[in-house]
């Protein structure tokens, strides 16, 4: 995950020989267990890893469907070389709505879909008769762009965050050093940063270096003593499985809490910062994400310490004006009933409600980090003007693939 090496751990990579692919998938519900791999070779295989989780995380969720789309142009191409522009949209449009219902909270998916059949829509638009099989090479090239540009955004993200927190949380450390005497058995030396973190956000979530744990990385890559809290974030337990194994992969001091600690721990002076995720934000700058986010942002407020929503661009959603409008997706009963899958921890018969994600109000967060710098209050207006921003960047990198795909047309 750390970019070294051949035999390095990644999300996922695109295979194409020729007109054939398959999507070679890290199957994260094996971690920290085992490291195994699943090769994918349509959306619907692509929509079942997003639905069982073996693919999770906003960002990594979006490249993955944005690379299930590409198969499934690839296999029509190849079953029916002369199908229509028009009738390849349409068929298109049938997998965007399956795979946008494989997980309805995280808005990376239904943004990813919705620019594989954008570019749909670009080639028709010059060229109507457009073969399926050059339609089929722009889709791989824009999956490729999705994917390539949220591991650039997310380090862009990661070296806002390292600003924000030198500016923001350093001074607020260093007065406390100042009044703390020794270092404490969890905290170490007074001047080291300790934050919290919830659920994973790392490479694992992401197509690399992660959000709020690309943070974090960019923290620690910038030379910073720090030190970070992991809630283990019940019921699928990422923090504990996913988070620890990055932090320990990068090196990084780290001690793993039950999600109810976060609170003594505030209480007793520990933390400098909060920081996590997001599955889609509001255009208020309420934050949807794992469940126990509200609860740690609500606790972190209370104590005066500083929350950071940490968000690439593509996770803002400005057509739903606040939390209440995000769509929370409800999991099956025995992810809390069985820990691992294992026995039930209840009584036969308990009743369960397994919200996924919570919403956090924008009033509890301090910053919301972004590729395009870190927002502050009033939300609204700086993440519109963040999304234009992104919007615009991504118009440029859509122009120089649009002369691409004129080159290409006029070659065939
Ligand atoms: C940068 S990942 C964003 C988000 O995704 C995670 O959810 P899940 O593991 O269920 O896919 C978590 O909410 C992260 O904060």
């Amino acid at each position: 995950m750390n970019g070294k090496g051949e035999d390095e751990v990644f999300t996922m990579k695109w295979i194409q020989k020729g007109d054939s692919a398959r999507l070679q998938l890290l199957d994260q519900s094996d971690l920290p267990a085992s490291v195994s791999y699943v090769d994918l070779h349509n959306a619907k295989e692509v929509a079942e890893s997003i639905r069982s989780m073996k693919v999770r995380g906003a960002p990594a969720i979006g490249c993955a469907a944005a690379y299930g789309m590409a198969l499934e142009c690839l296999l029509i191409a190849k079953e029916e070389p002369s199908v229509s522009g028009s009738t390849l949209k349409d068929k298109l449009q049938d997998t965007k709505k399956a795979m946008d219902e494989a997980r309805p909270t995280a808005v990376n998916l239904m943004y990813a879909t919705a620019r594989i059949v954008e570019v749909v829509d670009t080639i028709l638009n010059i060229r109507e008769d457009a073969s399926a099989a050059l339609i089929s090479e722009c889709i791989v090239d824009e999956a490729q762009r999705i994917f390539n540009e949220d591991v650039e955004n997310n380090k862009r993200l990661g070296s806002h965050g390292v600003a924000t927190i030198d500016q923001d949380v350093a001074p607020m450390r260093a007065s406390k050093a100042a009044k703390t005497e020794g270092a404490t058995a969890t905290n170490g030396p007074a001047e080291r940063l300790n934050l919290i973190h919830h659920c994973n956000t790392g490479a694992l979530a992401t197509a690399g270096h992660g959000t709020a744990l690309g943070v974090i990385f960019s923290l620690s890559q910038a030379g910073k003593n720090l030190h970070v809290y992991v809630d283990e974030t019940r019921p699928r337990l990422q923090g504990a499985k996913l988070t620890c194994w990055e932090l320990r992969e990068s090196r990084i001091p780290h001690h793993l809490i039950v999600d109810g600690a976060s609170g003594l721990l505030m209480y007793q002076g520990k933390v400098d910062a909060v920081v996590f995720g997001a599955d889609r934000v509001a255009a208020n700058g309420d934050v949807a994400n794992k469940i126990g986010t509200f609860n740690l942002a609500m606790a972190a407020h209370a104590h005066g310490i500083p929350v950071y929503a940490c968000v690439p661009t593509s996770t803002i959603d400005l057509t739903i004006p606040t939390g209440q409008d995000i769509v929370i997706e409800e999991r099956s009963s025995d992810e809390i009933l069985r820990v691992s899958g294992g026995a039930s921890i209840a009584p036969d018969g308990t009743q369960v409600f397994n919200p996924a994600f919570d919403v956090t109000p924008a009033r509890f967060l301090t910053g919301i980090i972004t590729e395009e710098g870190t927002l502050k209050p009033p939300f609204g207006a700086n993440l519109k003007e963040a999304k234009e921003k992104a919007l615009q960047r991504e118009k440029d990198n859509r122009q120089k693939s649009l002369l691409a795909i004129q080159q290409k047309l006029s070659a065939k």
